[in-house]
């Protein structure tokens, strides 16, 4: 399934959210987003997840490097947008935690392994 994920930036930090007990990949952190429709765009996808989930305004930027991963129960294909963070205040409404941390800090949670190639390409991009 191809999943959509926004790394979300303000004023140099970026979102991420913790997954809550009841959701697969329990307690483990990852981007903001869900499973692209047949209906829609990516951009779309991406505009209505983060919506759904945190109640906020996101704009997509950049496509990254798309990064597969196989569950026991799945194959994702996680294709993560660099997003642009448009305002109104964090509502949690799936997730039990969220905070903006700096790019370094990114690598010292625990993440959805699907996750951790997404990091790594986001990190070379802020490198240049
Ligand atoms: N939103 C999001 N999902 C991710 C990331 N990394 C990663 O492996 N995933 C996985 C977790 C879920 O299995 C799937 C996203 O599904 P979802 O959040 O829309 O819905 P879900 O938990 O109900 O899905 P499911 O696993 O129960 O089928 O992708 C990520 O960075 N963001």
């Amino acid at each position: 399934m191809k999943v959509l994920c926004g790394i979300i930036e303000k004023d140099g930090l970026v979102l991420i959210t913790q997954r809550s007990e009841s959701m697969s990949q329990p307690l483990l952190w990852e981007f903001p987003g869900g499973k692209l429709e047949p209906s829609e765009t990516e951009e779309e996808c991406l505009v209505r997840e983060i919506n759904e989930e945190l109640s906020i305004d996101i704009t997509p930027k950049q496509r990254l490097t798309p990064a597969s991963y196989t569950y026991p129960d799945k194959i994702v294909e996680l294709i993560p947008y660099t997003c642009a963070f448009k305002g109104s205040e964090i509502n949690l409404l799936e997730h039990l935690r969220y905070k903006w941390v700096t790019p370094g800090a990114l690598a010292s949670y625990t993440w959805c392994p699907a996750d951790i190639p997404v990091i790594k390409t986001y990190l070379q991009l802020l490198q240049g």
